[in-house]
C-alpha cells in the first residue's frame, strides 16, 4: 500500500477506550519495524459525545471516516438506564449506522480455541470455525413501529428485511471462505417458522452451492445450532446466517472458546468500496468499565484481522502468535487490561 495506512480509531464507550488503547499499543509494536506505517485519526463518538453535543453520527463524521483505509472500533452503548440516552440509541445510530452506510455486508467472526484456554467444552481443541453473519439486513434495519405506545394495547413490529441481492452476496462470500477452509458450509436459520425469509435463504444457498461442488452443505435450525455449538462444535467450518441469529450465535461462540474477551470480528465490505471496520464481538461492558478488568485480547485479535485484511499477513501472524503465546502462559492470577496489552506488545518488541 503506497503511503501510510489511514486508520480511523473509534474507542467508543465503557471498556471500549480501555481495550482500544491496548490494541493500538500492539499495533504500534508490530508495525514499528514494518515498511508500512499507520496514520491514525481518533474519533470521539459514542454516548459521551451524544450527551455533550446531541450528535450520534453526523454526515461530516461519516465523510471523514469513509476517507480512511480501515476502522478500529472499541464498543459503543452507554450506561444502562441513563434516561438521556434512551432515545439516542447509540447502538443503532452509530454502530449500525456505520455498518449500513459503509456497506459492511459481511460480519466475519472467527472462533478458535487457543491452547491453554479454559473452555467449558470437553474437546475444545477441535473448535475452528467462522461465522459469516449478514451485516446490513435482517431485523436490525429499523423497519418497525408501534401504535398505542405505552398503553396496554400497544402493538410493536420489528420487520426483518431480507433481499435476494443481500442474501446472495453474503452466501457467495461464505461459500468462497468454505472453499478455502474445510469445504463445509452450514446455513443456520429458522426455516420451519420464518418461511418467507428462511425459504429464500435456503433457495439461494442451494443455487450458489451448484457453483461450489467441493463444498458440502448442511442446514440447522438456529435453536438446534445452539445445542451443537456446545456438544459438537467440531462439526462447524463456515456458518452463514442472518444478522440477528449471527449476533446471538457469536456471543455463544465466544463463551465456548474461552470467553467473550477473546472474540474478534471484522465488518467487511468485500468490494473495497468502503473501509472495513474491526472490533471485538463484545459490547461496552458497563459492569466492569473503568476498572481495568476488561480483557483486551479480542480488540488485539481484531487488529490481527485488520492487518490481514490490509494484506499485512506477516504482521497479522506476528500478533496472532504473540497472543497465542500470551494466552498459553496465562495463570489464574488476574492481570489488568493494560498489563495484558503491555505483555503482548513487549513480546512484539515494544520497550
Ligand atoms: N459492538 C458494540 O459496540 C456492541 C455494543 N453493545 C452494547 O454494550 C452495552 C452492554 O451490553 P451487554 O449486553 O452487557 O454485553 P457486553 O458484551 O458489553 O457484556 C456482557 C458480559 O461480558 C463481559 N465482558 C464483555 N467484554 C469483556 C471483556 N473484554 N473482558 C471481560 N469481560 C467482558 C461484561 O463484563 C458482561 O458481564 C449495551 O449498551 C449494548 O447495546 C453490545 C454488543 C456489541
Ligand atoms: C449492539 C448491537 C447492535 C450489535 C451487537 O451486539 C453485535 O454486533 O454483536
Ligand atoms: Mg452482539
Amino acid at each position: 500500500m503506497p503511503g501510510p495506512v489511514k486508520l480511523a480509531v473509534i474507542p467508543g464507550d465503557g471498556i471500549g477506550p480501555e481495550v482500544v488503547a491496548e490494541a493500538i499499543k500492539v499495533l504500534d509494536a508490530v508495525t514499528a519495524q514494518s515498511a508500512t506505517t499507520f496514520e491514525k485519526t481518533w474519533f470521539s463518538l459514542g454516548a459521551a459525545r451524544f450527551l455533550e453535543t446531541g450528535d450520534v453520527l453526523t454526515d461530516a463524521d461519516l465523510a471523514s471516516i469513509s476517507a480512511h483505509d480501515a476502522i478500529l472500533l472499541g464498543a459503543v452503548g452507554g450506561v444502562p438506564g441513563d434516561p438521556r440516552l434512551k432515545d439516542a440509541n447509540i447502538e443503532r445510530g452509530l454502530l449500525l449506522g456505520l455498518r449500513f452506510a459503509l456497506d459492511h455486508y459481511v460480519n466475519l467472526r472467527p472462533t478458535h480455541v487457543y491452547p491453554g484456554v479454559p473452555s467449558p467444552l470437553s474437546n475444545p481443541g477441535d473448535v475452528d470455525f467462522i461465522v459469516v453473519r449478514e451485516g446490513t439486513e435482517g431485523p436490525y434495519v429499523g423497519n418497525g413501529g408501534a401504535i398505542r405506545r405505552g398503553t396496554g394495547h400497544e402493538v410493536a413490529n420489528e420487520v426483518s428485511v431480507n433481499t435476494a441481492f443481500g442474501v446472495e452476496r453474503v452466501v457467495r462470500f461464505a461459500f468462497a471462505q468454505a472453499a478455502q477452509r474445510r469445504n463445509k458450509l452450514t446455513l443456520v436459520h429458522k426455516t420451519n417458522v420464518l418461511t418467507f425469509a428462511g425459504g429464500m435463504w435456503q433457495r439461494i444457498v442451494n443455487e450458489v452451492a451448484a457453483e461450489f461442488h467441493g463444498v458440502s452443505v448442511d442446514y440447522l435450525h438456529v435453536d438446534a445450532a445452539t445445542i451443537f455449538l456446545v456438544t459438537d462444535p467440531a462439526r462447524f467450518d463456515v456458518i452463514v446466517t442472518d444478522n440477528l441469529f449471527g449476533d446471538i450465535l457469536t456471543d455463544l461462540a465466544g463463551a465456548i472458546s474461552g470467553g467473550i474477551g477473546l472474540a474478534a470480528s471484522g465488518n467487511i465490505n468485500p468490494d473495497g468500496a468502503f473501509p472495513s471496520m474491526f472490533e471485538p464481538v463484545h459490547g461496552s461492558a458497563p459492569d466492569i468499565a473503568g476498572q481495568q478488568k476488561a480483557d483486551p485480547t479480542a480488540a488485539i485479535l481484531s487488529v490481527a484481522l485488520l492487518l490481514e485484511h490490509l494484506g499485512l499477513t506477516e504482521e497479522a501472524a506476528a500478533v496472532t502468535s504473540a497472543v497465542t503465546a500470551d494466552i498459553a502462559g496465562r495463570s489464574s492470577g488476574a492481570r489488568t487490561t493494560s498489563e495484558i496489552g503491555d505483555a503482548i506488545a513487549h513480546a512484539l518488541g515494544a520497550h
